[in-house]
């Protein structure tokens, strides 16, 4: 089934032939996904393959090499910064690094965006706030302080500020990680309920391929610089790709290399003491024995002091 029969209305957030990157290297290049109102997709993909870079492109952190990134109809890369704030508005968005606010309570944390961005009375307040709590099985932990807190409450915490204005796209960056597996079951769900419950478009990196598939209406999967396979969990499950086969069987040995390309790196001992991004350096700090990449052939030199 094409994307089109499925859904009546356009696409909340599209990527049209998108390249993505940082300054002039290329990430992920010639992207297509498409991201519908009351659907959660679920984005996958090994460690560094660009996931984040991808939900960075849809809050309009980064602009697209090449491409249209169209968030609402409104195409990312001419947004005024104000046009790009009221969509950021719409959206609700929870980072790997979502840090709490450590001088709030988990009362605070959760309320902040509403007594910031809405107009709502304390007495509403109160009502949303543990509601969502509730909702992230934390209602009785409102009073506490975030130093009180382990790290996958603090999680939830974030997930349940992240909901608290109720937008109409929700991007998580694995939701799931520190979470116990009872903890995780129960963010899924909540994810998917919400979901289906504030009709919104959900999207979420993970790494937890069991629980996003029973939530993901589409997969979607990214690796070596590209959109690997996408479709819905049984067609992604299906799928003959092999660089898709030896992800979901976890499997180590495949096209899926596990370790950070070596001619981006120079080490020093253990120590890495440059990146090499085409003819950029970035120094870290200096060792004694060192193996070295050439920062401008851009292959693996051994050196040995
Ligand atoms: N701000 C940045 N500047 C330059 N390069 C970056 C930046 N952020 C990420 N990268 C690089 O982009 C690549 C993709 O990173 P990204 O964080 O999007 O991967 P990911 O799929 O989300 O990884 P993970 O699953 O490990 O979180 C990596 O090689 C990373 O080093």
């Amino acid at each position: 089934m094409t994307a089109e029969s499925r859904h009546s209305s356009p696409p909340v957030i599209r990527f049209a032939d998108v390249t993505l990157g940082y300054d002039t290297r290329v990430i992920l290049r010639d992207l297509n996904l498409e991201v519908y109102k009351g659907e959660v997709v679920a984005l996958i993909g090994g460690s560094g393959s660009g996931k984040t870079t991808l939900l960075r492109a849809a809050t309009g952190q980064i602009r697209a090499q090449k491409g249209a990134v169209t968030v609402f109809d409104h195409d990312v890369n001419r947004m005024t910064p104000q046009q790009l704030g009221a969509v950021r508005r719409r959206m609700g968005v929870l980072f790997q690094q979502g840090a709490l606010f450590t001088d709030l309570s988990v009362f605070g944390n959760v309320a902040f965006p509403l007594r910031e961005l809405s107009k709502d009375s304390e007495a509403v307040i109160l009502d949303k706030v543990l509601d969502k709590l509730d909702q992230v099985g934390l209602k009785r932990a409102a009073h506490l302080s975030v130093s009180e807190i382990s790290g996958g409450m603090a999680r939830r915490v974030a997930l349940a500020r992240a909901i608290v204005l109720e937008p109409e796209i929700i991007l998580f960056d694995e939701p799931f990680a520190g979470l116990d597996p009872i903890s995780l079951g129960m963010t899924a769900r909540l994810i998917r309920s919400l979901t289906d419950k504030l009709g919104c478009a959900t999207v979420l990196i993970t790494h937890d391929l069991e629980e996003s598939f029973l939530i993901a209406d589409q997969v979607y999967m990214v690796g070596d610089g590209s959109l690997v396979v996408s479709g819905t969990p049984d067609e992604v499950r299906q799928s003959d790709n092999s660089l898709a086969r030896q992800f979901l069987k976890g499997a180590s040995s495949g096209p899926v290399v596990f370790e950070y390309p070596p001619q981006m790196i120079l080490i020093a001992g253990s120590a890495v003491i440059a990146r090499v991004s085409n003819d950029r350096q970035f120094y870290y700090r200096a060792g004694i024995t060192y193996y070295a990449t050439h920062p401008y052939a851009g292959h693996l030199l051994p050196v040995f002091s």
